[in-house]
């Protein structure tokens, strides 16, 4: 495995939008996450490290980019195709990837960590970074729902420490939930918010409570549906439409649990049942419980409410 970072496709000179302080991020993991919020990122004219745990993973996760930037190439460049081979290479010219976090800390300025969803792995992750990083560096978590003091609490750095959290598909979603601790410093949650206009986000402040705004309001909505799906009350296809057609949501509760992946709304709904078991709300699901043990996670897995093999 390598373990410096290392650019893939050549750099063109910065067409940077917009820059503030921050000019070289870290982004930790590079799944469905990860990936989105390292393309963004780069489009918006910042110099990112993407990290994973294997080159194998980590070619996924570039090939993905580049589907995603050829549909934003699509839509923005219709009418100059040259403009848009220029933005997508000197967008992927702007990526690095790597194996290693901590070979990429010494130059980067702000830490973005979208890892799997377990308070455990990202507490290690962050210590480790901790030792390593420059003073200056700023660490956030992309949690959907652990609490990001929790997280913090493995460093020295809490007022440098912060919640950015983005939605699936990166790309498209305009959201970014910014979120403070107790500790965190004014200068460094200013710094994540003009960090998030930069990325072209429209930006929110919550305070580190579960599930933010969004998944707060979101998740016990997606779960109810499994609930109503447990009891025989409906079939998933008939929920799906009767949300999308009679309340207007662009996707269905089991569309869109499989676009997020069961295994993270399991990992959601285990540690809200854990820490909050008097709220009925975040009851464990015993069919979401299932299909994950049966590997069935969604749309990234080829199955999970509905089939996605082709
Ligand atoms: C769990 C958490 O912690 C928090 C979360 O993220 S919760 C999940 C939040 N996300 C949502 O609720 C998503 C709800 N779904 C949607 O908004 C829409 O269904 C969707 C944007 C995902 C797809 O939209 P759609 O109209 O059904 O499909 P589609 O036509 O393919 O896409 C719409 C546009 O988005 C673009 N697009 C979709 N996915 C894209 C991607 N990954 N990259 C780049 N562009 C993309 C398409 O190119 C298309 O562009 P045009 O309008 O110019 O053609
Ligand atoms: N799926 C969704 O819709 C959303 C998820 N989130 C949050 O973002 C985070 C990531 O979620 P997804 O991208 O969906 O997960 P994912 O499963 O698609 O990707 C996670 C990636 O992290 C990598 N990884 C795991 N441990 C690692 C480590 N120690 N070092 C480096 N890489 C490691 C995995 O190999 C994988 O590629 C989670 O905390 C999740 O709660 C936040 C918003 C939306």
């Amino acid at each position: 495995m390598a373990s410096v970072c290392k650019t893939f496709s050549r750099g063109f000179s910065s067409s940077a939008i917009r820059q503030t302080t921050i000019k070289h991020l870290t982004v930790i993991g590079g799944g469905l996450m990860g990936s989105g919020i390292a393309q963004v990122a780069a489009s918006t004219g910042h110099q990112v490290s993407m990290v994973d745990q294997s080159d194998d993973i980590l070619n996924k996760s570039k090939a993905n980019i580049g589907k995603s930037l050829q549909r934003v190439v699509k839509k923005k460049f219709a009418d100059d195709p040259k403009g848009g081979e220029q933005f997508l290479s000197e967008t992927m010219g702007r990526i690095e990837t790597s194996t290693s976090a901590v070979a990429c800390m010494e130059k980067t300025d702000l830490v973005i960590e979208a890892i799997v969803e377990n308070l455990e792995i990202k507490q290690k992750l962050f210590s480790e970074l901790d030792a390593a990083a420059p003073k200056h560096t700023i660490f956030t978590s992309n949690t959907s729902s652990i609490p990001i003091g929790d997280i913090a609490s493995s460093t020295k750095r809490l007022d440098r420490f912060g919640g950015l959290h983005f939605f699936n598909p990166v790309p498209v979603m305009k959201l970014l939930e910014v979120i403070r601790i107790p500790a965190t410093s004014d200068e460094t949650f200013n710094k994540l918010l003009a960090f998030g206009k930069d990325m072209q986000k429209a930006t929110v402040n919550c305070k580190d409570t579960p599930g933010f705004i969004v998944n707060r309001l979101l998740v016990p909505y997606m779960i109810e549906a499994v609930r109503m799906l447990e009891r025989g009350d409906a079939s998933p296809r008939d929920i799906d439409t009767a949300m999308k057609l009679g309340a207007g949501y662009p996707m269905g509760p089991f569309e869109l649990s499989d676009y997020v992946g069961l295994d993270t709304m399991k990992f959601i709904l285990d540690g809200w049942s854990k820490n909050y078991p008097e709220n009925p709300l975040f009851r464990p699901s015993p069919m979401l419980d299932k299909l994950v043990g049966e590997g069935k996670l969604g749309a990234k897995s080829g199955e999970g409410f509905y089939s996605y093999k082709k």
